[in-house]
């Protein structure tokens, strides 16, 4: 049975993580930190008139505000980074203003005629628009207060458009001078427009004045709007086709089919390079069907790669895609002049972003070399001591160029914002039952600052390890390092003849050296002769999700399972492949950044990836951490926080893996993708006579937020079943992740280890819970706050990451649009939370012996008093009170003084009677039990918007068949056994078919 849950207010324990997180935001991205906030004067300072009319200010300013974000879609910016008192400022003096010069009022004299005086005064005819402007800035203030950095371009683009128009307005009114009268002065452009036209056109004439007006004016424009000079064709077509009412879709589409087929190009070419040992270009076909088509049934030519739009997606070969690795094939390291050594050499000119990403093109089409190396800042550029990087740009072959431009240009139409699109599949985005589903827009997640690639604490680093290997006379130099977020790992080479042990002995006064506690060594860097030294940064960078998402790592692939991890200490983007995990351990003390990475895991999923793609079990003993997500339609079960429950739905997905074996099995596949492509593509049918609608499955995600809480109610069972899905449910498009803050041997068992691959280790307080995750120390050396070393199946070594951050804002955002999308439509069978169970107050402590003494009432059909004392080992007195309980429960007759009292329930209805004194819903099948189901179905879906019947009937979620046969959707029939069986155990119901 389907039902819907209504959209949950966030919880209190919501609330106080919106404060946690936002006061970790600030002290991470230095919005408002809290050191601020303790030196400024608090509320009780200020006397009580003071503080009466700052109340009553941001009551009306939380008012305007709610109504502020309500305009289109519903906002809601964490409490702690809201601006409202400033944005009703704003809308205050904007209404002032607006009353003065639009009504006329500017001659009335008093009040009126003051502003007048000084909004034109200052800028003219300008104040007319200012209002505008002013509402502009309130509406973002009131609705994205966090995004600071949009918030001031938008604020200077306005400065500046105004100043241009002030500009223009007094060319326009002759430039009056400060000599003449004052009326004239602002019936141009005010003081502002006198002081910047009147030099000007000194030197260029009045209308050459104008002119650079105008330029100022459309420097504005491309401010506010964020658009660079070679983009304003582009935007001004779409304003244009805007304009006219001109559906833009069919350009979007062909932009997008150009991206695709570049970036097959380009995945081709990594495909290949992953294999080794071919050149560049187009991989053999062959080859990359042995890859896809794994079909035994036949269907060899059926399920090309290509058809499917797969091919080279590395997310789609490969668990993790790293973006330092994946552009140049090696990491980014800033170069150091060893020649110049000790000092770090001043003004080694680094490549620009464009000339890398030049590059980077120049190499993935085939004309690659030391150039394009040296461009992309890559080692070979930092252990060629003495060789500043030097950008190879002169060096391009136009074809190349124009090949980079076009792709840089195609990707743009696709995004109607200044962000670039997080990747989606389109041809999934229409749902069945006709509910079209659009993805939450990349605005959603705000972009982050700029990263660093070098600062002074780099330098100061680099400085205190060339005299620290001076000192103990260790010849070796420091070659380069690579920026991370969070730490910065520097290279040092070994003249030849120097041993390894001499540098990873000092290690100690390393440590001193550059006073910090926190020092890992690597020796070698992995795929390097180099020793790396991992140092924390002094000005360390939060990783927002939102950029690791529109990444090229991430914008490579459209796979639905991946993730944004985070960075690399290279600073390069890190994006993950659930599904190729498969299963994932997550593991960290206390405050380490655990549900941090969850919640960038579920928010890439949202942000990715439809209901019909992936679908979601989230298991939070803690009930805090996943609260946010309830109600989103990716979810099969609310949010389960029993322990007792989870072990159950873990059991369920037991089944529910089963269920998809089987049918692979009888289908004749051996990888639930190779089902989906099959299914997609109308290749396979189900056999004549079965009414069965074939639909693809969505991957499953099972997240546990805290294992320990279920190993401690059932180890045994929950144990078996992680261990059963582990071994088994990678094929079938199931997948785990355990995230543990007690990583010790008994919440992690060996049998759990050797299932989980995957494995995300974030600060441990011990060296022994490091071994448990990984096998080896090293996650006690983390530095918390997001800090992790990852390690995905088949790595050997650990990748040192910063985990990508999502605020409480951004969730919130993503999940009301998600929600407002589709509605959840829950299983009841997964793991059902049981709220409707309500024992009868008067059974109190005896449920159990009750229910003992209805089964002897029942099965041996004699209602006798002494009996139940006899066989149930109770008093009179407790004997009696049962037989009464079972009369008023209509179990057995009245007393007829000492014969046997009648027994009315038959032993057939035996199981039905126990559930309602358990307060639970009867069993299925029960006869007379069917219609009461029945009638709390119809209950349920009376509920459901007429949206959500309708998918969910076409879903074929709900277990009420006559609904469905109303709804005109054909039963399921099982057909290989033609035998509907599965009852409340569908999965198929579940998954859709
Ligand atoms: N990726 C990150 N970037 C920046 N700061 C982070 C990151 N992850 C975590 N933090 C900081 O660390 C704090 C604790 O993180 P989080 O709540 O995820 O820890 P946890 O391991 O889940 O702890 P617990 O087990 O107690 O829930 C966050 O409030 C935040 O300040």
């Amino acid at each position: 049975m389907a039902t819907r849950t209504a959209p949950r207010r966030p919880s209190s324990t919501a609330r106080s993580q919106s404060t946690r997180s936002s006061g970790a935001r600030g002290s991470g991205s230095g919005t408002k930190s809290k050191g601020g906030a303790k030196n400024a004067p608090v509320e009780h300072d200020f006397p009580w008139p003071v503080r009466a009319v700052r109340g009553a200010w941001m009551g009306i300013a939380r008012m305007v505000g709610g109504a502020f974000r309500q305009i289109g879609s519903t906002v809601r910016p964490d409490l702690e980074v809201r601006r409202d008192g400033t944005a009703l400022f704003l809308v205050v003096v904007a209404l002032v203003v607006a009353v003065v010069e639009w009504w006329g009022l500017r001659d009335v004299g008093g009040f009126g005629t003051w502003v007048h005086n000084i909004a034109a005064g200052s800028i003219g005819y300008m104040a007319v628009l200012l209002p505008l402007v002013l509402l502009i800035g309130a509406l973002r203030l009131f609705r994205y207060p966090e995004d600071d950095a949009t918030n001031n371009r938008v604020g200077i683009g306005f400065a500046v458009g105004i100043s241009g128009g002030a500009g223009i307005a007094h060319c326009v009114a002759g430039i009056p001078t400060v000599n003449d009268a004052f009326e004239q002065l602002w019936a141009g452009g005010g003081v502002l427009g006198y002081l910047l036209t009147s030099p000007l056109a000194g030197l260029v004439s009045r209308w050459g004045a104008c002119v650079v007006m105008a330029l100022l004016v459309l420097l504005a424009l491309m401010i506010t709007t964020a658009t660079p000079l070679k983009r304003i064709p582009e935007r001004v077509r779409t304003g244009y086709r805007w304009l006219v009412g001109q559906d833009d879709e069919s350009d979007a589409e062909r932009a997008r089919e150009k991206v695709r087929k570049q970036e097959e190009h380009d995945q081709s070419y990594l495909y290949e390079r992953g294999e080794g040992d071919q050149k560049p270009g187009k991989a053999p076909k062959e080859k990359r069907k042995s890859i896809f088509s794994r079909d035994k049934k036949g269907h060899d030519d059926v399920f090309d790669a290509e058809d499917e739009g797969f091919t080279g997606d590395a997310a789609y070969e490969q668990a993790v895609i790293a973006e330092s690795d994946e552009a140049t094939g090696e990491a980014r390291t800033e170069a150091i002049d060893v020649a110049a050594a000790p000092a770090v050499p001043p003004g080694v000119r680094r490549p620009t972003a464009a000339e890398k990403t030049m590059a980077r093109m120049k190499e993935q089409v085939g004309l690659g070399g030391a150039g394009a190396d040296a461009a992309g800042a890559t080692p070979s550029s930092a252990t060629s001591a003495g060789t500043p990087a030097e950008p190879a740009t002169e060096a391009l072959d136009a074809d190349a160029v124009n090949r980079a431009l076009a792709h840089e240009n195609a990707t743009r139409p696709i995004t109607k914002s200044p962000l670039p699109p997080i990747p989606q599949r389109t041809e999934q985005l229409q749902l069945a039952g006709d509910v079209t589903y659009t993805l939450p827009p990349s605005e959603f997640l705000p972009p982050g600052p700029p990263a660093k690639e070098r600062s002074e604490a780099n330098d100061a680093v680099v400085e205190a390890l060339t005299q620290t290997l001076d000192q103990f006379k260790v010849d070796a130099q420091v070659t380069g390092f690579s920026r991370g977020p969070t730490v910065t790992r520097y290279e040092i080479e070994l003249s030849p003849g120097t041993k390894v042990e001499k540098v990873t002995a000092l290690s100690k006064n390393i440590s001193y050296a550059v006073a910090s506690s926190d020092v890992r060594i690597l020796s070698p860097i992995p795929g390097k002769s180099a020793i790396g030294i991992e140092i924390p940064n002094a000005d360390k960078e939060v990783v927002v999700l939102g950029d690791v998402l529109r990444s090229n790592a991430a914008r490579k692939t459209d796979h639905p399972m991946v993730m944004g991890v985070g960075k690399d200490v290279e600073g390069g983007f890190v994006v993950a492949n659930l599904a190729k995990m498969p299963h994932m351990l997550v593991a960290g003390a206390t405050g380490a950044g655990k549900s941090s990475f969850v919640n960038s895991m579920i928010t890439s999923i949202l942000m990715r990836a439809t209901p019909d793609e992936v679908r979601m079990v989230m298991v939070d003993p803690k009930r805090v951490e996943l609260t946010a997500y309830e109600g989103v339609p990716h979810l099969i079960t609310p949010i389960i926080t029993n322990p007792k429950k989870a072990a159950e739905a873990l059991q369920w997905v037991v089944k529910e893996m089963d269920t998809r074996y089987d049918d692979l099995a009888n289908f004749g596949f051996k990888h639930l993708d190779d089902f989906n492509k099959a299914v997609r593509a109308g290749k396979v049918t189900p056999p004549a006579g079965s009414e069965r609608v074939l639909r693809p499955y969505p991957y499953l995600l099972v997240i546990v937020d805290e294992l320990a809480d279920l190993m401690m109610v059932a180890p045994r069972d929950v144990e078996d079943s992680i261990v059963r899905i582990t071994q088994l449910a990678r094929a079938a498009g199931i997948h785990l992740v355990l995230a543990t803050q007690r990583p010790s041997v008994d919440v992690v068992t060996g049998l759990i280890k050797a299932n989980v691959p995957s494995r995300m280790a974030f600060a441990t307080s011990s060296v022994t819970d490091s071994r448990v995750v990984l096998d080896q120390p090293g996650a006690e050396k983390l530095l918390g706050q997001g800090d992790a070393l990852f390690l995905p199946m088949g790595a050997s070594k650990p990748m040192r990451v910063q985990g990508a951050w999502v605020t409480e804002s951004e969730i919130h955002r993503v999940v009301e649009h998600v929600k407002g999308q589709l509605s959840a439509v829950y299983r009841e069978d997964v793991a059902v939370e049981a709220p409707k169970k309500q024992i009868d107050e008067e059974i109190g402590d005896d449920l159990e012996v009750l229910l003992q003494a209805t089964e002897l009432v029942v099965t041996t059909q004699f209602g006798s008093t002494s009996m139940l004392q006899r066989k149930l080992r109770v008093g009179f007195a407790k004997a009696g009170r049962l037989m009464d309980l079972l009369e008023s429960r209509g179990v057995v007759g009245p007393s007829e003084g000492s014969k046997a009292r009648d027994v009315l329930v038959k032993p057939d209805d035996l199981p039905g009677v126990l559930a309602a004194i358990k307060g639970e819903t009867p069993p299925a099948g029960a006869a007379d039990v069917s219609a009461a189901d029945a009638a709390l179905v119809d209950n349920a879906n009376a509920n459901h918007t007429e949206e959500t019947r309708e998918y969910a009937s076409a879903q074929q979620y709900s277990n009420d068949v006559l609904a469905d046969q109303e709804a005109g959707v054909p039963e399921v029939v099982d057909y290989y056994d033609g035998d509907d069986e599965g009852g409340d155990d569908d999965a198929w119901q579940l998954t859709g078919r």
